[in-house]
């Protein structure tokens, strides 16, 4: 058990990352995107590249699951200069949860205003089909409730209050604009607005958690996101949030169905291409 007043790290081992960081590139983003499961093939999209294995970056930890590649990628969309997280930590890895957020805080420093994330997540509302993309509305923050928030110990007031708000955390006016956008490109057929929750993992559920989070109105469960969500929101990030519904969660005890990494990996691939084309315009038209 971790003790809540252990910090991994001081104000200054960020600010000597985001000064390391502007020292390799001469690109000042205001957009951070993080990839989620299988979907970090977005980063090869930015034009006038700088990219950097997160093995090279101080302090940075290390991408350890299949699908997270391990670079922060530096580039441009039509003009607008982004910095992308290909890889992303989870704290099933065994990261402290300061870890798991620690590039958030970065971006921050770095001058970012806006942070969007993605994930592979688990379908649990019924109308939901493998291939759905859910814009993320709210979040339900099953590990927060259980004592492992990203802001857990002393706060450190540079970043931000003590006590953040959160009812507030997914930006309404992003969301309409990706809105709006995924009907340009002609996806609103597989686009959704819902909940996501957050398990520790790395195991997947079972039926009765699955039934137990889709009571708590929960649409869609996955393992990332909400600890940076928060870190983003601690510091004035404005997030904008997906969810790539990679699979349906099993919820009937009479179904043959398991839930495994394999298919998260392939349902991100088919997606991979909308999903980044998405992305692409809404760093574009919000850079
Ligand atoms: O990084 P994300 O949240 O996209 O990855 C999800 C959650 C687990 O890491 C993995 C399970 O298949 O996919
Ligand atoms: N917890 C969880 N994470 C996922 N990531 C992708 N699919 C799932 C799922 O079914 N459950």
């Amino acid at each position: 058990m971790y003790h809540m007043l252990h910090f991994c790290y001081a104000f200054e081992d960020y600010k000597e990352t985001a000064d390391w960081l502007l020292a390799q590139t001469e690109l000042r983003p205001k957009v951070a995107v993080i990839c989620g499961s299988g979907l970090g093939a977005f980063a090869e999209l930015l034009e006038n590249q700088t990219a950097i294995p997160y093995k090279d970056i101080p302090h940075f930890p290390q991408s350890t699951v299949q699908g997270h590649a391990g670079r922060l990628v530096f580039g441009e969309f039509d003009g607008k200069p982004c910095v992308c997280m290909q890889g992303r930590f989870h704290f099933y890895e065994g990261y402290h949860i300061s870890k798991v957020t620690f590039p958030v805080r970065v971006f921050h420093l770095l001058g970012v205003q806006t942070l969007i994330v993605t994930n592979a997540a688990g379908g649990l509302n019924q109308d939901y089909k493998v291939g759905d993309i859910m814009f993320i509305k709210d979040h339900l923050n099953i590990p927060g409730m259980a004592g492992l928030n990203p802001l857990g110990g002393l706060n450190e007031e540079r970043f931000g209050v003590r006590f953040p708000c959160m009812s507030d955390a997914y930006d309404k006016d992003i969301c309409s604009i990706a809105m709006e956008t995924a009907k340009e490109l002609g996806y609103a057929p597989f686009i959704q607005q819902g909940v996501y929750t957050m398990v520790a993992g790395p195991s997947y559920e079972t039926i009765a958690e699955c039934n137990m989070l889709r009571m708590l109105g929960a649409d869609a469960v996955g393992m990332s996101t909400i600890p940076e969500v928060i870190l983003a929101r601690h510091c004035g990030l404005r997030v904008f949030g997906l969810s790539l519904i990679t699979n349906k969660v099993v919820k009937d005890y009479d179904s043959h169905e398991k839930a495994n990494h394999e298919e998260v990996l392939r349902t991100s691939q088919h997606r991979a291409e909308n999903l980044q084309n998405l992305v692409s315009c809404l760093v574009a038209k919000i850079g």
